[in-house]
C-alpha cells in the first residue's frame, strides 16, 4: 500500500496531544527566560509583549484555524477589552478629568484587573454573538472582507465615541499591571485553551466544515454554526487579550488596534502556521523579535562603520517580506501542521486499541423505506431530474444506472437535500425529507458517499471517521469505539493515523464508506463508489459491501456506470436516462430491456440483439452487440 510515509509529511507528529502543548508552553517559556536573563529590563518588556501577542494571536487562531477564514476584524475585540477594561480600572479622580463625560453607568468604578477582565470576556462573548451572527454566514474571501469592515467600523466608532473614549486622542490613566508574570499566565491559560477547544467535539466538526463544507453538512454538522461559535471563542479570547494589551501600554488611541497591529498579528499567525496552535506561539516569537531587531534600524543607524539611511516603514515592510517568505517556502507556515489530531502516527491503533474495544457491528436497523415521489429538478432550462418515483427500502442493495447526464448524482442530492426539489417529494418513513435542513438529514438515517472524493483532507483517516460518529449524537468513548469498527470493516487500520489527503485512491474511497456507516444509517446512498479504482479493489469493495448489506441488513442505493460491480450487488435495479427512469426491476429483467439497451446503445441499432455487458469493465458504460 502506498502512503505518504509520516516522516516525509510536513503533519507528522508522533508526540501526544498533551506533549505538544507543552512543547508550545515550554518553548514560549524557554524565549521569555531567555530574553530577560540576557537583555535585562529590554528583554522583560519585549517578553511581555510577546505574552500578550501569543494571547492575541492564539484567540484569533481560533477562528482562523478551525474556520479556515482569515480575519482582520480581531482588532475590533482587542479595541473593546482595552478601553473597556482601562475605564473600568482607572482611578475615579483621574477619570473625572480625562473622561469627563463619560456615561454615568461606566463611570467611577476603579475595579482592579481581576475583577474587570471577566467584565471584558462578557462584553467579548455579547459583540461576538453580535457581529458573528452576521459573520458565520459567509466564507473565504467574503467572510475576510467582512471582517475588515468590521475594523473599518470599529476604529470609525472608537474614534466618534469621543466622550468614552477620547476620541483620536490618546486614552491615558490606564493602570500598567500587565506584568511578565500575567502576561505568562495568559498566553500559557490561552494556549490551553485553544488547543482544548481545536480537539474537542466542536472543534473536530468546524475543522471538518473548513475541509469541505457539503460533506459535513451531509453528516449532519451545521457549518454555519461551528464558524459561530469559534467566532464567539475567539472573540472573547481577543478581547482579554485586547485588555491585557492596554494594560501593558498604559496610554493609547484607537490607531493602536488598527491595521498596524492587526496586520502584525495576522503575519504572526500565518508565519507560524494558522492551523496550529503551536505555530501560532512560534509565529509570535519569530515575529516579534524581527520586529524588534528592525525597529533598531528604522530610524537608520550606523552597522559596521555604515552609515544606513532612515527608512519609514521598514517594519512593516520587513513584515509584508517575512510573510511572502514564508507562504513561498513553508505554505503551511514554519510549524504548519505541527497537531495533526490525536496521535498522527502509524502506530495510532495500536494505541488505542487496549483502550477501546471496536463497536459491534448493528445486526439490524428499523425496517423503512426512502421513497421518491415524482421528483423534479431543473437547471436553467435542462431537465436533469424528470418526475422520479421509486424506493430504496432497508435489507435491499437497490442499482441506480443510467448513461452519463442521466441526473443520477442529481437524484441523490434531492434525495439528501443538498438541492431542493422543483416538485416532488423524498420520504423517509413519514419524513418530508425535502422539506428538512440539509444538515438534519443524517438525522432521519439518511448518509451518503460522493462522486468526487470529499473527505476532509487536513483530518487524519481516524478524525474523519470519528466526526461522523460524533455527529451522530456518540458520545467521544462511543464515537471512537464505532470509528475502529469501521476502519476494520474497511480494512483502514494501519493508516488510521495518516492525514486523509495523503492516502492512496483505492483507501480514500474506501474511507469515505466507512465515515458514512459510521452514522448507522438506515439507507446509505453509495455515488460511484468504484470509479477508479482497479478490478482487484472493485471486487474487494463489492464483498464489503455485500458483508455491510447483509450483516447489519441496511439498505443502499447504489449508483456507478460499473454495471458488473452493479449486477453483482443490486437485487433491484433502476434505470435513469434523460432525467426519468425508464425501466426498473430484477438485474436480469432490467437488461433485457429494449429501453435499457437504446439509452446505452443509442437508437437505430436496438433492431440488433443486444445485451448490457457484464465483462466489458475497462468501459463499463458501454454495451456489447452480439
Ligand atoms: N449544479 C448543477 N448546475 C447545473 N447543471 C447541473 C448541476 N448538476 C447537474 N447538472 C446537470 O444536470 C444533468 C444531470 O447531471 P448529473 O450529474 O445528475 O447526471 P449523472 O447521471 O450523475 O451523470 P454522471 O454519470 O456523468 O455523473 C446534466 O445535464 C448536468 O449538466
Amino acid at each position: 500500500m502506498s502512503i505518504v510515509p509520516l516522516h516525509t509529511h510536513p503533519g507528522r507528529l508522533r508526540a501526544s496531544n498533551l506533549l505538544r502543548t507543552a512543547a508550545a508552553v515550554a518553548v514560549l517559556l524557554a524565549v521569555v527566560l531567555g530574553l530577560t536573563l540576557i537583555f535585562g529590563r529590554t528583554g522583560e518588556r519585549i517578553a511581555v509583549q510577546m505574552c500578550v501577542n501569543v494571547v492575541a494571536v492564539v484567540a484569533l487562531a481560533v477562528y482562523c484555524g478551525n474556520t479556515g477564514i482569515v480575519s482582520f476584524g480581531h482588532g475590533a475585540f482587542l479595541a473593546l477589552g482595552a478601553y473597556l477594561s482601562g475605564i473600568l480600572t482607572m482611578p475615579a479622580a483621574l477619570q473625572r478629568s480625562a473622561l469627563p463625560d463619560l456615561p454615568s453607568f461606566l463611570a467611577g468604578h476603579e475595579v482592579t484587573i481581576w475583577v474587570s477582565l471577566p467584565v471584558v470576556a462578557l462584553a467579548g462573548l455579547a459583540f461576538a454573538a453580535l457581529t458573528g451572527s452576521a459573520i458565520a454566514r459567509l466564507v473565504g474571501a467574503s467572510a475576510t472582507i467582512a471582517t475588515l469592515g468590521l475594523l473599518i467600523i470599529a476604529h470609525g466608532v472608537a474614534i466618534a465615541a469621543r466622550e468614552i473614549t477620547r476620541g483620536s486622542q490618546t486614552f491615558y490613566g490606564v493602570p500598567r499591571v500587565t506584568d511578565l508574570v500575567l502576561a505568562l499566565g495568559a498566553a500559557t491559560s490561552a494556549i490551553l485553551l485553544a488547543r482544548w477547544y481545536r480537539e474537542s467535539r466542536l472543534g473536530l466538526f468546524s475543522r471538518a466544515a473548513r475541509d469541505d463544507e457539503d460533506a459535513a453538512t451531509a453528516l449532519g454538522i451545521n457549518a454555519r454554526r461551528t464558524r459561530f461559535i469559534a467566532w464567539c471563542a475567539s472573540g472573547t479570547m481577543a478581547t482579554v487579550a485586547g485588555a491585557l494589551y492596554g494594560h501593558m501600554l498604559g496610554a493609547f488611541s484607537p490607531a493602536s488596534f488598527y491595521l498596524g497591529l492587526v496586520f502584525a498579528q495576522v503575519v504572526m499567525m500565518i508565519v507560524g502556521g494558522m492551523s496550529s496552535v503551536g505555530g501560532a506561539v512560534v509565529g509570535v516569537i519569530a515575529v516579534t523579535l524581527l520586529q524588534d531587531t528592525v525597529r533598531q534600524f528604522e530610524g537608520g543607524s550606523t552597522v559596521l562603520g555604515v552609515t544606513l539611511p532612515e527608512v519609514f516603514g521598514l517594519t512593516t515592510i520587513v513584515l509584508g517580506l517575512a510573510i511572502l517568505l514564508v507562504i513561498w517556502a513553508r505554505p503551511q507556515g514554519l510549524v504548519g501542521g505541527f497537531e495533526l489530531g490525536p496521535g498522527a502516527d502509524a502506530n495510532l491503533l495500536g494505541r488505542l486499541k487496549p483502550r477501546v474495544t471496536p463497536a459491534r457491528t448493528p445486526e439490524s436497523v428499523v425496517p423503512a423505506t426512502l421513497k421518491a415521489s415524482n421528483l423534479s429538478k431543473s437547471f436553467a432550462g435542462v431537465k436533469a431530474v424528470r418526475d422520479v418515483s421509486f424506493e430504496a427500502p432497508t435489507g435491499r442493495i437497490t442499482g441506480l444506472i443510467g448513461p452519463n447526464g442521466a441526473g443520477k448524482s442529481t437524484l441523490v442530492n434531492l434525495l439528501t437535500r443538498a438541492y431542493q426539489a422543483d416538485t416532488g417529494s423524498a420520504h423517509m418513513g413519514e419524513v418530508d425529507l425535502t422539506r428538512v435542513s440539509h444538515h438534519k438529514v443524517p438525522g432521519f438515517g439518511v448518509s451518503r458517499s460522493f462522486q468526487n472524493l470529499r473527505l476532509f483532507s487536513g483530518l487524519t483517516a481516524y478524525e474523519n471517521v470519528l466526526v461522523a460518529a460524533l455527529a451522530a449524537g456518540h458520545d467521544r468513548k462511543t464515537a471512537a469505539a464505532i470509528t475502529l469498527r469501521e476502519l476494520d470493516a474497511f480494512d483502514l487500520g494501519e493508516v488510521a493515523g495518516y492525514r486523509a489527503d495523503g492516502l492512496p485512491y483505492g483507501a480514500r474511497k474506501r474511507l469515505e464508506i466507512a465515515r458514512a456507516l459510521a452514522q448507522d444509517p438506515k439507507i446509505l446512498l453509495l455515488d460511484e463508489p468504484a470509479a477508479g479504482m482497479n478490478p482487484s479493489e472493485t471486487d474487494d469493495l463489492a464483498d464489503r459491501l455485500i458483508k455491510v448489506g447483509k450483516t447489519r441488513g441496511i439498505g443502499v442505493l447504489l449508483i456507478d456506470h460499473d454495471l458488473r460491480f452493479v449486477n453483482r450487488l443490486s437485487d433491484w435495479i433502476v434505470v435513469m436516462h434523460q432525467g426519468g427512469v425508464i425501466a426498473q426491476g430484477t438485474p436480469e429483467d432490467v437488461r433485457a430491456n429494449p429501453k435499457v439497451i437504446e439509452a446505452y446503445i443509442g437508437k437505430g441499432r436496438t433492431a440488433q440483439k443486444a445485451e448490457i455487458s457484464e465483462t466489458n469493465r475497462s468501459q463499463p458504460t458501454e454495451v456489447a452487440i452480439k
